[in-house]
Order: structure tokens, then C-alpha cells, then sequence
């Protein structure tokens, strides 16, 4: 079986700019933290958060948070500058917006090229051109840094044109498609935001949603959506007993040569038990993190 990567369940953006939410984010349950230099800053503070989300990643304190840092565009007045700042911060993995081509990513690459070989590159699907080429952005990450995607659904949105409503119609295939592209080469996922972050409700069926499209995970922008997204993106107990009844019966002597047998009135096959078995190795991961 082939571990599954460490819990994303929930990934909180955060301005960089904002020092009183960087703080608390230290301290709040999402499995990832995501420093934002990009739409979430102003471009006359551009400079001062880029040296802020630095100087953080260097301070540590994220305990076992994973850290990103999301740089501006390589085609904008700043994203050179963040590339090369964030290659030696010590964050765990840089994400870049606005990414449409293969190139755009070699170009990313390029500019981390004097970092350290564990610093990951995370990337937006956040344009219709990407769109137009998710297989081929996501056959890259065999040979590059490339290890995440996270969907950026308002950019898609405003390029579209299209409306975010609370079932996501417009965007359903595109979800899809990703998926499909980047579990294809072996990416993790992350879904998009939820802009209303009063409405836990909404908040708690897109998280669903995002959950039975694939995703591992769903990028959050307040505090309040964190738990509910690290509850939806955990695997529940009654998931977790089937999943040990399945590993339990292929276990079984009388079932060591066969291919499907039954458990509890369904048909399953050693698909589900691989399914199974990365269930639980997931809820172990979760429970590592205390
Ligand atoms: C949306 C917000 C501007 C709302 O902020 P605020 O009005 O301060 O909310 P609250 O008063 O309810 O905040 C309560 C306390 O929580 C802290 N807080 C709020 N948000 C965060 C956060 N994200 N991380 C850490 N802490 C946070 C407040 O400071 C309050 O603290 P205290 O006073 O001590 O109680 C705000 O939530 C916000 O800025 N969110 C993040 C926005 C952001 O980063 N946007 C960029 C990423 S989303 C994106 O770009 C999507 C993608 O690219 C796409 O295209 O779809
Ligand atoms: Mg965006």
C-alpha cells in the first residue's frame, strides 16, 4: 500500500501583512497555514509582508502545521523577489497563483533552483487556460516540485464569468477534471475557499462536497471554518469500522486466494481493501497530530 501524504484536511490563508492573525494562527487546528502575499495584500504592503511571512517561517512555532508562503505571479512587479525570499525561509512549500501553462511552473522552478531539495511547489488552478491543460501541468510533478494543487474557485469565477453559487454548478466539472489530472500524477488536493465565513452551514456542504469530488482537503480563510472542515475531511467511525471489517475478512485464511468476496451483504474486491487500508493509515496520521 502507498502512504497516503501527511493530513490537509484544512489550510488557512492568512495576509501576511496581518501580524495579529499570524499570531493566532500558530496556535489554530489547521493541518496547513498558508502566509498570503498575493490578493489578500495590498500592493504598497507587498514588500513589508514578504518580510514578515520570512521573518515567521524563520521563527518557527507552527509546530506540526505544515507552512506555505503564497508568492505573487512571476509575471507581477513581486514574484521574483517572493520566489527568491521564500526559497531560503524554511517554509514547507511555496504556492504560486495564477499558474495557466507548463511553462509557467518551469519558470517557478527555475527560480527555486538554489533552494533546499525539500521545499515543495504548491500551485493555483485558478485560470481557464489552465483548465485547458491540467493533464499537462500535472504530468510535471515527476520531474519537478510540483506536489499540490489548490483550486482557486474565485479567480476562476471573475475569468469565467461565471456565478459561485452554494451548489457550485459551474464549477462541478472542473473539479472534477482536476482531480482526475492530478491524482493521475500522484498530486494532493486542495478545494477552493468559501467566501461566507458567517455561514457555517454552507461552509460545512461545500466541505462536503469537496470530500466526495476527491479533494483531501479545502483551503479556509477564518478560524471558524476550520473545525468544521478538519470534522468533514476526517474519516468518520462508521467509515473507519467498515474499513476494518474489510481488512479484517481478506485477512481471513478462507479468503486468502480471492479476489471479491462479501462483507456485511456488499461485494468487495481487493480495490476496497486497498481503499481500506489507506482509510485507516489516514486516521492514524490524524491522530499522530493530537
Ligand atoms: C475575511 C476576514 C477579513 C475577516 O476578518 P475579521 O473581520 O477580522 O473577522 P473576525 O472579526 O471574525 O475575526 C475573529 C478573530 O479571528 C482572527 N482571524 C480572522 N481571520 C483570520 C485568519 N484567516 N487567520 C488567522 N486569524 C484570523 C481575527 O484577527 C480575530 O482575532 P481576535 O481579534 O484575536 O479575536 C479575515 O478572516 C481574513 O483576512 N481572511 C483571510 C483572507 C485571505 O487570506 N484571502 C486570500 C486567500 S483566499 C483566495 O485568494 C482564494 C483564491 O485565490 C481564489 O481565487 O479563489
Ligand atoms: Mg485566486
Amino acid at each position: 500500500m502507498i502512504a497516503p501524504d501527511r493530513p490537509r484536511r484544512s489550510a488557512l490563508y492568512l495576509p501576511a501583512s496581518n501580524a495579529k492573525a499570524l499570531a493566532k494562527a500558530r496556535s489554530l487546528p489547521a493541518d496547513v497555514v498558508i502566509l498570503d502575499l498575493e490578493d489578500a495584500v495590498a500592493p504598497e504592503m507587498k514588500a513589508e509582508a514578504r518580510a514578515a511571512a520570512v521573518a515567521a517561517a524563520r521563527e518557527g512555532g507552527f509546530g506540526p502545521r505544515e507552512l506555505a508562503i503564497r508568492a505573487n505571479a512571476l509575471d507581477t512587479p513581486w514574484g521574483a523577489d517572493d520566489l527568491a525570499a521564500i526559497a531560503t525561509s524554511g517554509a514547507d512549500a511555496v504556492l504560486v497563483p495564477k499558474v495557466s501553462t507548463p511553462a509557467d511552473i518551469l519558470a517557478c522552478e527555475a527560480a527555486l533552483a538554489a533552494a533546499p531539495p525539500g521545499l515543495q511547489l504548491w500551485a493555483m488552478i485558478e485560470t481557464c487556460t489552465a483548465v485547458g491543460q491540467l493533464f499537462d501541468l500535472a504530468a510535471l510533478a515527476g520531474s519537478t516540485r510540483l506536489s499540490l494543487w489548490v483550486m482557486g474557485t474565485n479567480d476562476l469565477a471573475k475569468e469565467m464569468r461565471a456565478q459561485l453559487t452554494p451548489d457550485r454548478a459551474a464549477f462541478l466539472p472542473i473539479l472534477t477534471q482536476a482531480v482526475c489530472a492530478g491524482r493521475a500524477h500522484g498530486l494532493a488536493l486542495l478545494d477552493g475557499v468559501c467566501n461566507e465565513f458567517r455561514d457555517l452551514a454552507l461552509f460545512r456542504a461545500e466541505a462536503e462536497q469537496g470530500l466526495l469530488l476527491g479533494f483531501e482537503g479545502k483551503t479556509v480563510i477564518h478560524p471558524a471554518q476550520i473545525e468544521p472542515c478538519n470534522a468533514v475531511y476526517s474519516p468518520a467511525p462508521a467509515e473507519l469500522d467498515r474499513a476494518r471489517a474489510i481488512i479484517a475478512a481478506f485477512a481471513h485464511p478462507d479468503n486468502a486466494t480471492k479476489g471479491a468476496i462479501q462483507v456485511d451483504g456488499k461485494m468487495v474486491e481487493r480495490l476496497h481493501l486497498e481503499q481500506a487500508q489507506r482509510l485507516v493509515a489516514v486516521a492514524r496520521q490524524i491522530a499522530a497530530l493530537g
